[in-house]
């Protein structure tokens, strides 16, 4: 079964599905795109939305991080599932992963392209959603108990995120929620989301480069 990914390194959405492949021992061709001038082959997979990540499994595409990490557990089901079997605590899940999109993605990247009143803000959002997650992890190991799944998958990319946050932002997110960042070194200590998560030096020096180009300096 031919298994590639279009992707980008620094990409959040795209480290979720390496994390996952990579937790499903799926190999696969990664080839990195170059989004400022989006190849055919993007473009072809991903007429919707012209974004990555896209998996491409079998010649077919799976768009949207989340329903790819979903593609995946259900495919490759002789490894141990990443999503709970009851259904309610399987909603519950998604809830929570959708909640990292809506109320983490949006105000960090305000740390980053913001100023003023606009950056205090989306850094007031942002740590509120942390202390929300971190309140929903509790004193579990994982969000879904002892062993990594799927909240995990679509929060931990987040941390090589957090160190240009902190840094554009002028904040700390470790002093406002230490038990968070306990879990996500915890998390790191997974093979699966070491290979997978960018280096927090390698996004910082993208989002210098980003705020260049996008005249933010
Ligand atoms: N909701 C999407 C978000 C994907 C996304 O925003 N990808 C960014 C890279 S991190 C992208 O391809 N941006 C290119 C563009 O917006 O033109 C997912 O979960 O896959």
């Amino acid at each position: 079964m031919a298994v590639t990914l279009l992707d980008t390194r620094v990409s959040p959405f795209g480290m979720r599905v390496r994390i996952a492949l990579e937790e499903k021992g799926v190999k696969y061709e990664y080839s990195e795109q170059d989004l400022r001038n989006k190849g055919p082959m993007l473009l072809q997979m991903n007429p919707v939305y012209k974004k990555v990540p896209v998996l491409i499994h079998n010649g077919k595409p799976i768009c949207e991080s989340l329903i790819a990490v979903q593609y995946i557990d259900e495919v490759w089901n002789n490894k141990p599932p990443l999503l709970p079997s009851d259904p309610y605590q399987r909603a519950q899940s998604r809830l929570w992963a959708d909640f990292v999109d809506n109320k983490v993605y949006f105000p960090g990247r305000k740390t980053w392209t913001k100023k003023g009143q606009e950056l205090e803000a989306g850094k007031n959002d942002l740590i509120e959603s942390l202390k929300l997650l971190e309140g929903e992890l509790g004193d579990k190991a994982y969000f879904e108990g002892d062993k990594l799944g799927y909240v995990d998958i679509a929060l931990i990319p987040f941390y090589s995120w957090f160190h240009g946050y902190e840094t554009f932002g002028n904040f700390s997110i470790e002093a406002e929620c230490p038990k968070l960042i306990a879990w996500c070194k915890r998390c790191l200590q997974n093979e699966s989301v070491s290979r997978s998560v960018a280096d927090p030096q390698e996004v910082y020096g993208f989002l210098v480069e980003l705020r260049k180009k996008l005249g933010l300096e």
